[in-house]
């Protein structure tokens, strides 16, 4: 049993609640109860049902989801390709809902950077790489000689990062699908971004150079610092990465969160990996099928408060 608070404890708690920083504050990308409501031939689709994530400056994560459950419309969402139908989407201090066309233009041009899965949507065909990455530069800076000479030694300076500086003078067609997907990273990254969006970046290719697109993804986040959001379905993708967000029928369900143990006694490295399930402002839960299913829970379940804990058990009511 628990004491009924007193009046100064109810004071406090309303003081610290106005306090509270808000939602998000310090967060790179802010979705707060997103929602995306497409409408085909006079039927509802909600793509995303007030979706909650905050992706904090520097990360680099995992979106997974099955076919459907609206990652792909995030993903748009935060590339500014598309506009939420409610909520609150933040990326790097700019409200992705009240954005006029031309913000949402610099937008685009200046905070993030795509990476999408059909290699030929990334680069211009007619274009090398080295011109493929000095595009978006050029759209950016100025047209002095010293400008231009700066803008070439960026261009080389990603290419040898990405280890693609001997295509530099490559059309797309004369590269692998990985080589390609490494130009693109570089196009994506040309404007210095604060966020990198990639949408099944490894979708096309096989999974000896998907790991190897991926090794690029780490470099590109650990040597420029830059925020990256990886959707992937696959699984050894989303196994690389500290944290792995689960999207369930519009909604974040589950996150993975993975840690380096070092053994005191050995000095071995171990990565652990442990789940855990969201829980939204509301106090509102989903719990993985897997366990309910196990537990033949439907409908209703039965709630306990432990002093450590919150117990889930089947609905003990129903004795057939
Ligand atoms: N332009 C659109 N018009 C109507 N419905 C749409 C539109 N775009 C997406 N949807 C619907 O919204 C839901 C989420 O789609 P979305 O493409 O975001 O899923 P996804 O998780 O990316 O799937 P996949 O892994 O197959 O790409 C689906 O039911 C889809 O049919």
């Amino acid at each position: 049993m628990t004491s009924h608070p007193t009046l100064a404890e109810l004071a406090g708690r309303v003081t610290a609640d106005r306090d509270r920083p808000a939602y998000g504050h310090d967060a790179l990308i802010t979705c707060d109860r997103l929602v995306r409501v497409f409408t085909a031939d006079g039927v509802e689709v909600q793509a995303l049902q007030g979706l909650d994530l905050l992706v904090r400056e520097g990360e680099l994560m995992a979106l997974v989801g099955a076919s459907g459950s609206g990652k792909s419309t995030l993903m748009n969402i935060l590339a500014g390709l598309d506009t939420p139908t409610a909520g609150a989407a933040r990326v790097a201090g700019r409200d992705l809902l009240t954005m006029t066309a031309k913000d949402r233009l610099a937008y685009r041009r200046e905070v993030v950077g795509f990476v999408w899965q059909q290699t030929s949507r990334n680069l211009l065909p007619y274009l090398t790489s080295a011109q493929n990455v000095a595009l978006p530069m050029r759209l950016a800076g100025g047209r002095s000689r010293s400008a231009r000479r700066a803008r070439a030694e960026r261009v080389l300076e990603l290419l040898e990062l990405l280890e693609v500086a001997d295509c530099r003078d490559r059309q797309p067609h004369q590269m692998s699908g990985g080589q390609q997907q490494r130009v693109a990273i570089a196009v994506a990254l040309a404007g210095g971004p604060s966020v990198l969006l990639a949408d099944e970046p490894t979708g096309e290719l096989d999974s000896h150079t998907a790991e190897q697109i991926f090794a690029a993804f780490r470099t590109a986040n650990e040597r420029l610092g830059t925020t990256i959001v990886i959707v992937t379905h696959d699984q050894a993708v989303a196994g690389e990465v500290r944290r792995t967000v689960a999207i369930r029928d519009g909604r974040t369900s589950t996150e993975v969160l993975r840690r380096s143990e070092v053994d005191a006694a050995t000095g071995d490295e171990t990565v652990v990996a442990r789940e855990y399930a969201m829980l939204d402002r509301a106090g509102r839960l989903q719990l993985p099928a897997e366990y309910t299913r196990a537990l033949d829970m439907r409908d209703r379940v039965a709630l306990e408060l432990e002093p450590d804990h919150i117990a889930v058990r089947p609905d003990d009511s129903r004795r057939d």
